[in-house]
């Protein structure tokens, strides 16, 4: 497992070991010690999610008030460009973005903990995201921040307007956005 900060040191890539053979791979999409070990603190998961999109859909950028979610993000099918949006108000990389291409072909993970506003575009014909989290989906502390924000300027690799929920289509702004402590 290759542990890489992105360029918010908090963001890690994570590329797994992946052992080919004349059968195909396999891979530990996860191990607790292992993950552990990398972060240097506990983490307890508590859900896993699994959203299928369309190519062109853009899904965020969302976030939990009250029960902030860290995420370990993985694509099993199709690619993906996957976005953070720091949102901790303490943070010298407040305000900022960061992210990368996940795919089934490159098996990269992204580690998104509390306190960010997470995202994605798919790139392929179709998406299969597989993701858990460090906290219960919270639909009362749920807020959209604008994926479009030029306060944030995420440079999406946008081939034309990308489909997007109403609830998104209504996102807020960053200045009036919440921040984490
Ligand atoms: C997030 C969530 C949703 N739902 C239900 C609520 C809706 O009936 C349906 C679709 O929800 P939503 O449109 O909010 O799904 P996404 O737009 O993919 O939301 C996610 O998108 C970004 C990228 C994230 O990182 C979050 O996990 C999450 O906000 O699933 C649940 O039952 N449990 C859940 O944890």
């Amino acid at each position: 497992m290759k542990i890489t900060p992105l360029s918010i040191p908090d963001v890690l890539l994570i590329e797994p070991q992946v052992y080919h053979d004349q059968r195909g791979y396999f891979l530990e999409s996860f191990n607790q010690a292992r993950f552990e070990q990398q972060l240097g603190r506990p983490v307890h998961f508590v859900q896993d999610n699994h959203s299928h999109s369309v190519h062109k859909v853009l899904r965020g950028l969302h976030y939990q008030l009250g029960k902030p979610q860290g995420k370990l993000i993985r694509v099993t099918q199709g690619e993906v460009f996957d976005v953070a949006v720091d949102l901790r108000e303490s943070s010298p990389t407040f305000g900022q973005w960061t992210g990368g291409i996940l795919s089934a072909e490159n098996h990269h993970q992204l580690w998104i903990p509390e306190g960010f506003a997470h995202g994605f575009y798919v790139l392929s014909s179709t998406a299969d995201l597989h993701y858990k989290a460090t906290d219960f989906w919270y639909p009362q502390g749920e807020r959209t921040l604008r994926w479009d924000d030029p306060a944030i300027a995420i440079r999406w690799p946008l081939s034309q307007t990308p489909i997007v929920s109403a609830k998104d289509e209504q996102g807020h702004y960053f200045e009036s956005s919440d921040k984490y402590a």
